[in-house]
């Protein structure tokens, strides 16, 4: 035999019901089935009543309403007249029974217990005879069988008497019998019912009851998930759970079964099917008492449970006194206040509880009255209450005995910026619990889920700053790298914010690359960078990244906030890490700090691999000793480009429109440029370089430097030409060529400036925009390591870009 159960959504409309007897015609052998009440009846009965209590006469269409809504599903299911006479007479008295227990609570304004046990469970009760009919099952009324008692104010079976009740109607039943859900009653008689969800727990007592060899919990999702689906899209069907598996998952948020379901069947050793109504082929979720093996998955899922509250009781008093938890909690249960989750310092200096919101005022009320004296002593000196709290839990029987659960788990949430407030975990290692802000669930599952169940990729949630020549090639390299990314590095890369210089945009779900310019600047909201930075806090999504594409000052000013809020930064911009030393090492050790990443491999060389060198030198224990480099693409493009027939002025107009230069090119031909990537050079080397500490000879004259305008000076500039030319033929005439180089040594001191080299020298066949670094230390002495290679240009460092950002991924 086997117990199929219905739920609300299963039976919701006449449609629904029409698939459940698909479903119920597809079984072999005999069949129990159990359904709830019509989708939503049962809370649109509960609020008619207390409409009725508070003498509001609507509560009379409410229920005029319901009534219809029934007698339209049986209009619908059964069209033969005769058929529809009969279940409308079979039904005709349990509606004059509603209408008349709701006219009595009306009338003396008062919903006793007992009334709304009897108008709550009405719902069951039309819905069974409906679908017994409809079905031709034969239906047996469960508050003759199904016996509760009250304990702790709370409804309990009474499992002894139901079991028995149920053997002796067992040779009653038929091939295909019907019980409804949720509804039971007392010794005396009169209607009770076994709580919400409550008609997963009637299923699981009549399969035990019934020695059934399956219960089947047919519902409206797939099975049990490995999250919330509604907030991790990545979630997945979990394929089998062990009883207690089940049992944790369900306590701790995952509405699929109520929990109390599982303990009969468990007992009894019977397994337990979820299955959905609507995806019937759909494998569903397996539960039974079958151990885990190793080698599977150590957690099976993650649970979690909002609009809790944290309530913590502290004091010195409490050490080494006996007797404080069993006051605290007994206190708690005379309230009947449920206690989520429980975590006591091994100090017992302080005991933390989580209980649900709606109770907080009734708890520290309760404590506060059992603990006066303590308190009025000092001997517990506070009782502190965190509202807007979740619980978040992972679950499963592998983590038994396995190392570095608890050390994966707080980590992945750790670097992320989400704050633990407390930790429970059993002996039984099944469950690890923890609190956090309610604010932070949807970040912390997210991180949780990734780091679990790798199953299909990471993903990262960018915000850019910068559209422009490096920023656009950017959103290209994402919008045709990306399948390959998710093939290759298991790695889902997310434009969720994009900001130019006055707008922004953005979308949780991820801009389409191919069209997030033209969007920004349509539909783009006006906002400055300081807005984009407090929105994407605001935001508070897992594995963010800000990408700075522009070469703003004030957006540089940003990144140590960003990192602060546990925000990686990847940056194509110069101006932080050249700027003051202080805030150089700030930024870094900011990043180490919070574990996140900061990332600006290409501030010197464009895409090329230069300064991760660097670091793997210095990591290794090598002395940097001396570097020389030429580190701007521009002035490389320009003294290899004049010739008699272009002059300098066209060749710096050509570097800008070829993307090598900064947006303003009296960046580069100021030896600015080049003198932030020596500074960024000397201090990923180690040496604390200042800008003061480089000595520069600017490209052009200063006098050009110091006009008012790009303009101006782009015009003015044409004054160079023959001078610069005659420079260049000279050093041609004595087999040398012109280099923009930077110097610099290990006593911390750095010259950047123009100078000429034979064809001895590395530089000598620099093409192009070619960057080369040369680096001697103690290993490389006689031969100093070189890279070399192109060293601007959009292309090649939106690639670098895209690289950083792929390893703050770790993939
Ligand atoms: N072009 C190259 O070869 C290389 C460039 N870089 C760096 O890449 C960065 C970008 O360079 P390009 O793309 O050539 O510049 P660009 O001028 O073409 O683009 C910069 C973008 O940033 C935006 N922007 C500027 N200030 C802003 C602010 N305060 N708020 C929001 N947006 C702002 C601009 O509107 C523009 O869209 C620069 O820092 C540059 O030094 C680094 C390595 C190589
Ligand atoms: N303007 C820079 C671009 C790379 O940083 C250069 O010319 O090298």
């Amino acid at each position: 035999m086997k117990v199929l159960k219905f739920g609300g959504t299963s039976v919701g409309t006449a449609e629904n019901i029409k698939k459940v007897k698909e479903i119920v015609e597809g079984q072999k052998g005999q069949i129990v089935v159990v359904v709830s009440a019509f989708g939503g009846i049962t809370d649109r009965l509960i609020r008619a009543a207390h409409k009725a209590a508070e003498g509001n006469p609507v509560y009379a269409t409410d229920i005029d309403n319901i009534i219809d809504d029934h007698l339209q599903i049986i209009d619908t299911l059964f069209p033969d007249i005769a058929a529809n006479t009969a279940i409308r007479n079979g039904v005709e008295p349990i509606f004059d029974e509603l209408k008349s227990i709701n006219k009595g609570v009306f009338l003396i304004r008062e919903l006793s217990e007992k009334s709304l046990a009897s108008i709550s469970g009405i719902g069951e009760r039309l819905s069974s005879k409906i679908i017994a009919a409809y079905l031709g099952a034969r239906w047996f009324d469960s508050r003759l069988y199904i016996k509760t008692f009250v304990e702790y104010g709370r409804v309990h079976a009474d499992l002894v008497y139901t079991y028995k009740h149920l053997r002796e109607i067992q040779p009653q039943l038929a091939d295909l019998s019907l019980f409804p859900g949720f509804i039971s009653s007392n010794a005396r008689g009169e209607n009770t019912t076994l709580g919400r969800g409550g008609s997963d727990y009637t299923a699981s007592i009549l399969a035990s009851a019934f020695d059934a060899e399956m219960l089947e919990i047919w519902t409206d999702v797939d099975g049990f998930m490995t999250a919330d689906p509604k907030v991790i899209s990545r979630a997945y069907c979990i394929e089998h759970l062990s009883y207690a598996e089940a049992m944790e998952l369900s306590h701790f948020g995952a509405k699929v079964i109520y929990p109390p379901t599982i303990l009969p069947v468990y007992q009894k050793n019977i397994p337990i099917t979820i299955k959905n109504t609507f995806n019937p082929s759909a494998p569903g979720t397996l539960i039974n008492g079958r151990q885990e093996t190793a080698g599977q998955r150590q957690i099976k899922g993650i649970s979690s449970i909002k609009s809790v509250s944290l309530l913590t009781i502290q004091g010195i008093g409490m050490v080494g006194v006996s007797g404080i938890s069993m006051r605290l909690f007994a206190s708690l249960a005379a309230k009947n206040i449920n206690v989520i989750l429980i975590s006591q310092a091994s100090s017992e200096n302080s005991i933390s509880i989580v209980i649900d919101s709606s109770q907080t005022e009734l708890a520290k009320m309760a404590i506060e009255q059992e603990f006066k004296r303590e308190l009025s002593e000092r001997h517990i000196s506070n009782i502190i209450i965190d509202n807007e709290m979740a619980v978040v839990a992972i679950v499963g029987e592998n983590m038994k005995h396995t190392t570095g659960i608890a050390g994966l788990l707080f980590n992945s949430v750790g670097k992320n910026g989400v704050n633990v407030y407390a930790i429970a975990q059993g002996a039984s290692e099944l469950n690890i619990s923890f609190v956090i802000k309610e604010k932070d669930i949807k970040k912390a599952l997210n991180v949780i889920h990734e780091a679990f169940f790798l199953s299909d990729y990471s993903r990262l949630n960018l915000f850019l700053v910068g559209k422009g020549t490096v920023g656009s090639r950017l959103i290209h390299k994402i919008a045709t790298q990306r399948d390959k990314l998710i093939k290759n590095n298991s790695l889902k890369i997310r434009l969720v914010g994009l900001a130019g210089r006055n707008s922004m945009i953005f979308d949780k779900e991820g801009l389409d690359p191919n069209t997030a310019i033209e969007k920004l600047e349509k539909e783009g909201t006006p906002g400055d960078v300081s807005q984009f930075r407090d929105k994407i806090i605001e935001m508070n999504m897992a594995n963010s990244v800000f990408v700075d594409c522009s070469a703003s000052d004030e957006v540089a000013s940003l990144y140590l906030s960003l990192l602060e809020a546990n925000v990686s930064v990847v940056t194509a911009n110069k101006i932080a890490s050249s700027s003051s030393y202080e805030t150089y090492r700030k930024l870094k050790e900011t990043a180490r700090k919070k574990g996140v990443k900061f990332f600006y491999e290409t501030n010197v060389g464009a895409g090329l691999p230069i300064i991760a060198p660097i670091n793997d030198l210095v990591r290794s224990g090598e002395k940097i000793l001396k570097m020389e480099a030429v580190l701007s693409g521009t002035l490389n493009y320009i003294v290899n480009s004049v010739s008699e027939k272009k002059p300098l002025s066209q060749v710096i107009i050509e570097a800008k429109e070829k993307g090598y230069s900064e947006p303003d090119p009296r960046i580069d031909l100021s030896g600015t440029d080049v003198v932030r990537k020596a500074l960024i050079l000397a201090r990923e080397a180690g040496y604390p370089l200042e800008s003061s500490g480089v000595e520069v000879e600017p490209f052009v004259p200063q006098q050009y430097l110091d006009l008012p305008s790009l303009d101006l000076f782009l015009e003015k500039i044409a004054e160079l030409d023959i001078t610069f030319e005659k420079r260049r033929q000279k050093a041609l005439a004595e087999n040398k060529k012109l280099r923009y180089a930077a110097h610099m040594t290990a006593n911390g001191k750095a010259k950047v400036g123009l100078i000429e080299v034979d064809h001895k020298h590395p530089f000598f066949d620099l093409e192009g925009s070619n960057n080369i670094v040369l680096i001697w230390s103690e290993h490389y002495f006689e031969h100093p390591m070189q890279i070399k290679g192109y060293g601007a240009g959009a292309d090649v460092t939106a690639a670098g870009v895209l690289a950083d950002i792929i390893k703050v991924a770790n993939v």
